[in-house]
């Protein structure tokens, strides 16, 4: 991954946009109210707006059509992290790309990225392809560079989901959709096909070019993808006028928002290796060395209970917190009763909204995820573990480097395994990487999605930024010279990642109603 850092003197960058921010959630604060949104478009009779109510209104038509190519997409278990499960990821790329053969797409190519680089896969495993298309070619439009991903992250009913969660279920009452991948990343996906149908279904012309790039490894990391987009920024994505992305959320559950910018993701594991097979712990149990107590003990000095990181170095990388940046937090709407509901709990670490998004959006945070080889599961199995690897990330922020975050990282691991003094064999490493972004939100594509999210919404959006992390963002942003803009579907407490992940309808028909509108302010726009 390319390094972010803001360099020595961009303070003063960094102060300017967080005003603007500010005064942006200032001006945009307005509640959202339940007006009928298309009678209000048919009486402002702006020449942009002229097909919004007749685009609205398809897109509401053709929501049965809608919601089964979701469901076909759920169906088919893509999770880029299990190894077993690689043929279904190539299965799905191929099953969109013939989606987006019968939707008129055109120049559709299967990018193959080689084989998947160790320490996960097995040598030789093929990384998912990547799917570049395009929907037009007038060199008098502009051009839109839609980026979404076609990978899930694992899924099992027995990890608590209520339904299958590879089946997409519709609550007909509540009117909400359950599946792996729903809101992250096959709802908006699905979203810009279904806008493209919704343009060829009333004869409307889309108003931009479309240059489709899905990938199938972003929850793993998005292997293999920096070079692709290197490789064809003069190529494939030499037309690119700004590019958007719709692999996020809001930020609670009523109101809308832009996001302009995204923490990194260093993922790491330690492995510990001792006995040559596993054991009996009433035979062998205190006169061996166990990798698991080993490894608890060195997992166990990363991070403290209060969420602190506990690596020397980290602290000292992250940029400065500014006076002016209290306001921004004051300003967005959100609670700590929101983030209870999407938590499911009352275990925040912190009771104050403000403290709650610091810690999600500024300041780094790391996650301890698993244990591979250890017993898991429900019973009392007396086995000592041979081999263990345990899994945690660390979320980044300005301006932590991702390549001295390894070496501290790397290095405070082998002084604790050292400090135990076993035997056993032990190895600490860094899985993949992606860095932080952070941009500003003023420009003709962030207008353009404001606008429509108040078209569509009727409320102006909060200007966010998100705790997780969409590795290529800075990589499209600095390789195609661009603008990038984050523009989520779903909801705050959707569930991405965890049981039960929900889209809203209303949020499946307003997303994609609003990714329309965009199109349509972005290309009626005077600059790019
Ligand atoms: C925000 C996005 N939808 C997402 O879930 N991204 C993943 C990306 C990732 C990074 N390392 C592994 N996966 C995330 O934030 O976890
Ligand atoms: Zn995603
Ligand atoms: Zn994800």
């Amino acid at each position: 991954m390319l390094a972010r850092v803001i360099a020595k003197g961009s303070k003063f960058a960094t102060l300017h946009t967080s005003s603007r921010i500010i005064a942006a959630n200032i001006r945009l604060s307005t509640r959202f109210n339940s007006t009928n949104r298309i009678d209000k478009l048919r009486m402002s009779g702006s020449a942009v707006e002229k097909d919004f109510q007749s685009l609205f209104e398809k897109i509401e038509e053709l929501k049965p059509k809608f919601i089964d190519r979701l469901a076909k997409s759920i169906e088919i278990p893509a999770v880029s992290g299990d190894e077993t499960l690689r043929p279904q990821v190539v299965k799905k790329a191929h099953y969109i790309a013939g989606e987006l053969e019968s939707l008129g797409f055109s120049d559709i190519q299967m990018k193959e990225l080689g084989s998947q680089p160790p320490p996960v896969a097995d040598s030789g495993l093929q990384l998912p392809p990547v799917i570049l298309a395009r929907y037009g070619t007038d060199p008098a439009k502009k051009t839109v560079l839609l980026y979404g991903h076609y990978d899930v992250q694992p899924a099992s009913i027995e990890d608590g989901w209520n339904t299958d969660p590879f089946k997409l279920v519709l609550d007909e009452e509540k009117q909400i959709m359950y599946g792996r991948g729903v809101t992250d990343d096959s709802g908006p996906v699905k979203g810009w096909l279904n806008v493209v149908e919704a343009h060829r279904e009333l004869g409307l012309d889309v108003p931009v070019n479309l240059i489709i790039c899905f990938e199938g490894m972003e929850e793993s990391g998005s292997i293999g993808l920096d070079k692709l987009i290197a490789d064809e920024a003069d190529k494939y994505f030499k037309t690119v006028d700004t590019v958007c992305i719709s692999d996020n959320y809001w930020l609670g559950t009523k109101k809308p928002v832009l996001t302009y910018g995204l923490r990194g993701c260093n993922y790491y594991q330690v492995t510990i290796e001792g006995p040559g097979a596993d054991l009996h712990s009433g035979i062998f149990g205190g006169s061996i060395s166990e990798p698991m107590i080993d490894l608890v003990k060195v997992l166990g000095t990363l991070v403290d209970t209060k969420g602190n990181i506990l690596i020397d170095g980290i602290k000292e990388m992250i940029a400065p917190v500014l006076e002016t940046e209290a306001a921004l937090y004051d300003k967005i709407d959100y609670s700590v009763d929101e983030f209870n509901a999407a938590s499911g709990s009352k275990t925040s670490l912190y009771d104050n909204k403000k403290d709650i998004l610091m810690h999600r959006w500024r300041y780094p945070s790391l996650s301890i995820h698993g244990v591979e080889g250890a017993f898991h599961g429900a019973g009392a199995k007396t086995v000592i573990p041979s081999k263990v690897i345990g899994k945690f990330s660390i979320r980044t922020v300005p301006n932590i480097e991702s390549a001295k975050l390894d070496e501290y990282v790397i290095d405070h691991c082998n002084k604790e395994f050292a400090k135990l003094q076993s035997p056993n064999k032990f190895k600490a490493e860094l899985i993949h990487d992606g860095d932080y972004w952070v941009s500003d939100p003023f420009n003709a594509s962030f207008s353009a999605a404001s606008k429509a999210t108040k078209a569509v919404w009727g409320v102006e959006p909060d200007l966010t930024r998100e705790g997780g992390s969409i590795p290529i963002t800075l990589t499209f942003e600095q390789e195609l010279k661009s603008n990038v803009l984050l523009l989520p579907m779903g909801r705050g407490d959707d569930g991405a990642h965890s049981i039960n992940e929900k889209l809203d309808m209303s949020n499946y028909l307003g997303g994609m109603k609003t990714m329309a509108a965009y199109l349509h302010y972005y290309a009626a726009s005077d600059e790019k």
